[in-house]
């Protein structure tokens, strides 16, 4: 049985009925140029999880996700969805936004939908109209199903385009960079709305570059650099992966450096006016204790905590937007 964490951060646990909903095995994308986008991915997502995909861009997110539903042929390696042996056979289960549906200015939201469901061969005519009322109550646009879709601000246009992907019941949606371009009540809406989805059962699988966003909404997230996934985990295992440090203000910092390194601290880093290293399970006390006793000139001192974005930044050697 695998064990996840809520959004809140609370312990769930998730349902180990079928497996993943995804798994990649070595899968690899070189495109034509010789240009790696995604390099030998491992990847697990949990069934139940709200898995965050973060990556900057140009990382290969959206080669991977197209990879999973069968819109790019890999060249090597392999993906499954919801256990299946090839993505057509979960497509019916799977809801995907990978680039916005075009939508008809001049038609009403529930039209739109209408003219979207009429192009999928596996859904019930018969059942349509239930379904997109249905759809749209989802993601509160039930008020707004006869206005003209021209007239959506931009995130009741991303909503409905979510309320695509929820025409059936869905096992797993795949969203990539679903908030893109949406100012911050938009990108409130979309978050809010993945997580309604996610407390009904759907396993939610969405790119961003936005940490801070990732971090409000998912359960688990993997980050990805030039192709490759450099971390993988629970917020709170990627969290905890972050060591404190110790920060001296000294004039001494080279003596200081070496008091650092003879109590054992590590990754010692000496700069003008200070030095800092790795604390581990160091006390802080102590390493001033011991500074003090080797008589160095101790002027500040301070435990810092690594953020998740200092964590994914030394990780990746890129800077995260951390805009929501
Ligand atoms: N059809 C293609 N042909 C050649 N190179 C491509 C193609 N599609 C993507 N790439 C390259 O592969 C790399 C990964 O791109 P991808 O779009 O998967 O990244 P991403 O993380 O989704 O970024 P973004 O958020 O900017 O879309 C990039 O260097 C991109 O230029």
């Amino acid at each position: 049985m695998t064990t996840t964490i809520d959004a809140a951060g609370d312990a769930m646990t998730a349902s180990p009925a079928g497996g993943p909903a995804i798994v990649t095995r070595g899968l690899t994308k070189r495109f034509r140029g010789g240009q790696i986008a995604v390099d030998h991915l491992d990847l697990t997502v949990p069934r139940g999880a709200v898995f965050g995909f973060l990556g900057p861009n140009g990382s290969g997110k959206t080669t991977t996700i197209r990879m999973l539903l069968g819109l790019v042929t890999p060249t090597s390696g392999s993906s499954s969805i919801l256990g299946a042996a090839s993505p057509v056979q979960a497509l019916t289960r799977v809801g995907a936004l990978v680039e916005g549906p075009a939508f008809y200015p001049y038609l009403s939201g529930a039209a739109n939908l209408r003219r979207f469901d009429a192009a999928d061969p596996s859904a019930d005519p018969r059942t349509v109209g239930r379904r997109v009322a249905e759809a749209l109550d989802r993601v509160g646009l039930a008020a707004a199903a006869k206005k003209r879709y021209r007239a959506y601000s931009l995130g009741m246009r991303q909503r409905l385009a979510i309320a695509a992907t929820l025409l059936g019941p869905r096992e797993l949606l795949v969203l990539d960079e679903p908030t893109n371009g949406l100012d911050p009540q938009g990108t409130r809406e979309v978050r809010n709305l993945i997580k309604d989805v996610a407390a009904g059962g759907t396993t939610v699988f969405v790119s961003s570059h936005l940490l801070a966003e990732v971090e409000q909404m998912c359960t688990h997230i993997g980050v990805m650099s030039t192709g490759r996934l450099v971390a993988e985990g629970t917020l709170t295992e990627l969290r905890s992966a972050s060591v404190p440090r110790i920060r001296v203000e000294t004039p001494d910092s080279s003596l200081a450096a070496a008091a650092l390194t003879a109590f054992g601290l590590t990754n010692i880093i000496p700069a003008p006016g200070e030095v800092s290293a790795e604390l581990g399970d160091a006390l802080p006390e102590r390493v001033t204790a011991a500074l003090v006793r080797e008589g160095i000139a101790v002027r500040g001192l301070q435990v810092v905590h690594p953020t998740l974005e200092d964590v994914f930044v030394h990780l990746t050697g890129e800077g995260f937007d951390v805009e929501a």
